[in-house]
């Protein structure tokens, strides 16, 4: 189970001024974080650190962002939390979360949160969120970091339409007049999203067309490479106002 510690904010440089700056940072430190500590909660014993992973899913209505997940859940071990169903769940088990019409960023974050923190794997798939650049911005202030990386499911919209119909799960919102209102949002709230990370060139833009089989022969190479320099040391979280975890 991984715990939240402290801030390490003070100590922290937030000029991102250049490249080789950033490089440096997270050189440093991963060094520093992946050191022995002192855990407080086991009378000082000392314990390993560890950093969460985090990427972003994105990609409009029925691009195929839980089809992918799943995969590289099986592929590459990453644990898969998709917002959407953190919301209906919530919405399902009638809790004070889940009752307005209008699912605050706040909410949204606390529950994807909860779900981190007690978790026992550190590489997470966050699936459909951020929707909007209040989301976005809502989520690195309150978890304390903007993810390491970004999947972006490009997929045309007479496609998201035809899969989205022609599933078959149930969901209440897999309807004609739901989808266009959908591909609405998507354009104007969450391609600003999308935008503002490749600006960061954080997003690995995959083409969704294609069988679930071909989709996935291009994200294979992208988190075979991405889970390679996790291993050896060169991808950590960025440290703006970042909260360090530990497992136990
Ligand atoms: N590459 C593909 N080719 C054809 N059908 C696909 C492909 N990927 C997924 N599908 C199917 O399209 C439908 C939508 O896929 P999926 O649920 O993964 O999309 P999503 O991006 O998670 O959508 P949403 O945002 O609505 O949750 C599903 O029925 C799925 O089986
Ligand atoms: O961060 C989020 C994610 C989702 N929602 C709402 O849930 C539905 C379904 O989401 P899917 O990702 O398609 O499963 C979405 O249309 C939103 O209404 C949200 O409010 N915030
Ligand atoms: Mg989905």
């Amino acid at each position: 189970m991984w715990r939240r510690a402290a801030s390490l904010s003070p100590l922290l440089s937030p000029s991102k001024s250049s490249l080789l700056h950033q490089g440096l940072c997270r050189l440093t430190f991963w060094g520093a974080f992946t050191t022995d500590i002192m855990h407080p909660a086991k009378g000082g014993i000392a314990s390993k650190e560890k950093l969460p992973f985090i990427t972003f899913v994105l990609g409009g209505p029925g691009s195929g962002k839980g089809t992918q997940c799943a995969k590289i859940v099986e592929t590459f071990g990453y644990i898969h939390l998709s917002a959407g169903d953190l919301l209906r769940k919530e919405i399902a088990s009638n809790s004070e979360n889940g009752k307005g019409k209008i699912v605050p960023s706040g909410i949204t974050v606390k529950l994807i949160q909860k779900e981190i923190e007690s978790s026992d794997n550190y590489k997470f798939l966050i699936d459909g969120f951020p929707r909007c650049e209040e989301n976005r911005i809502a989520f690195e202030q309150i978890i304390g970091m903007e993810p390491n990386n970004v999947l972006f499911f490009d997929c045309p919209e007479d496609e998201m339409v035809k899969r989205v119909l022609s599933r078959n799960e149930g969901r209440v919102d897999d309807n004609i007049d739901t989808i266009k209102k959908r591909l609405k949002v998507f354009s104007a709230l969450n391609l600003p999203v999308i935008k503002h990370y490749t600006e960061k060139g954080k997003v690995y833009k995959v083409n969704a067309v294609g069988s679930a089989d071909e989709v996935f022969e291009q994200v294979r190479p992208i988190f075979t490479e991405v889970c390679n320099r996790i291993s050896a040391g060169f991808e950590v979280c960025d440290y703006n106002n970042f909260k360090r975890f530990w497992m136990d």
